[in-house]
């Protein structure tokens, strides 16, 4: 069996023992390189379509992420192809990346997380699992989920309309990029909606740059009428509107999810589905831990932000991007701080170790614990 994969998809062992894995710069891959592929593995660079596919031998696609939106799942339908993607595979490296962004927006706006109204915007994997952090937290959340609230499903904050959410001081987007629909989701927050938000509320965007009209909010930035803002992904891709990322306060290449744990769980979620899908027991594997200590208490919200900044931290990534993109290929310097990013490992990696005072306790047991 011959499969093709994206270069930067690590934790390949699973699938090179059925086969020979050849390995692709996921950006720029044509449907010359399927002429004799059975499976194909992508990431997110990687437009998949029917231009894509047609004519190839490949019967399996799967893509390491959460986001489907470069897969045009009605082409692969209708050529007969099978899909499989990794749901919730880096959810909670996404998470933790917004926790550390919401505490560091509150440390810089003086004020406590705790004490805060936080708007999430799509409560699924990484939403909810943000919502519940900070549910954990004592802090006030509400949110904003029209499918989840049609579906009847319990909620895990008090549901209400976008407009609503964006009244909190700090807001947080996890919604799906979609074109159509009654949900569609690009410009959500376009120049209408961005009018709404002010100079004291903090803004986050880790879902996909397109949810955001760019342009719209860097002229609201640039009018010094925006919200603090903290940006992991971008219009544009592998290029960010450089007047855009600018004003905004922290940002990063499109990297909240990139743990360690987050890539491995995304192949070894693929190689699971396309187990079932040959009709094999999938082995459900699960990324190693090191049994190593973490020694850090946590006394209260600069404790908590310490603890994080461990494990990760998000300034060095606004740094290592502005650096990048100073520079004379920007597109290109955008992907090499992606194709080589430094190991980061998700909290559950380590052992916790540190006296917590009580109103952390809920929180660091649902960090440090697999759910
Ligand atoms: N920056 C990064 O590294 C990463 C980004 N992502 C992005 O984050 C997105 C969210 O991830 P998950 O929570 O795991 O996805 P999910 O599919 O578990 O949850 C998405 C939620 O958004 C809701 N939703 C859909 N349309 C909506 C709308 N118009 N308004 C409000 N809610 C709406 C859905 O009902 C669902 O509950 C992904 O689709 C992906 O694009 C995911 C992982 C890593
Ligand atoms: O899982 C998703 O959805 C993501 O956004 C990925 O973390 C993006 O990583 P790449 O697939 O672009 O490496």
């Amino acid at each position: 069996m011959h499969i093709v994969a994206d270069e930067n998809m690590p934790a390949l062992e699973c699938f090179e023992r059925r086969g020979t894995v050849t390995r692709v710069n996921g950006r720029t891959l044509t449907r010359d390189a399927l002429a004799d592929a059975e499976v194909l593995l992508v990431r997110s660079v990687t437009r998949v379509d029917r231009a894509l596919l047609e004519g190839t031998p490949v019967r399996f696609v799967g893509s390491a992420t959460i986001g489907t939106d470069h897969v045009d799942r009605a082409a692969l339908d209708a050529l007969g192809i099978a899909f499989a993607h990794a749901p919730g595979c880096n959810a909670r490296a996404v998470a933790e990346y917004v926790l550390q962004a919401l505490l560091l927006a509150c440390q810089r706006q003086g004020r406590t997380l705790h004490e805060s109204r936080v708007g999430v915007v799509g409560l699924g994997n990484v939403g909810g699992r943000v919502a519940a952090w900070l549910n954990a937290l004592g802090a006030t959340v509400i949110g904003c989920d029209p499918p989840l609230a049609r579906s009847g499903a319990r909620a895990p904050v008090p549901l209400t309309g976008l407009d609503a959410v964006l009244d909190a001081d700090l807001i947080t987007l996890h919604v799906p990029l979609t074109l159509d629909g009654e949900d569609a989701t690009r410009h959500l927050l376009d120049a209408e909606r961005l009018a709404l938000l002010g100079p004291e509320q903090t803004l986050i965007s880790t879902c996909r740059g397109a949810v955001i009209d760019n342009r719209a909010l860097a002229r609201q930035l640039a009018a010094g009428q925006g919200p603090l803002t903290l940006l992991d992904v971008w219009e544009n891709e592998p290029r960010p509107d450089p007047a855009l990322l600018e004003r905004v306060w922290l940002g990063s290449p499109h990297v909240a999810g990139y743990s360690v744990e987050g890539k491995w769980r995304g192949t070894a979620m693929l190689h699971d589905a396309w187990c079932r899908w040959a009709g094999e027991a999938a082995p459900g594997a699960t990324p190693p831990v090191s049994g190593e200590t973490l020694d850090a208490p946590v006394h209260d919200e600069a404790d908590l932000l310490a603890l994080l900044r461990r494990a990760y931290r998000l300034h060095e990534d606004d740094r290592r991007l502005r650096e990048a993109l100073a520079g004379d290929d920007p597109g290109a310097a955008f992907d090499a701080l992606r194709k080589h990013y430094p190991p980061r490992h998700e909290l559950l990696y380590w052992r916790h170790q540190g006296e917590v005072a009580a109103p952390f306790k809920p929180l660091a047991s649902r960090l440090f614990a697999p759910e």
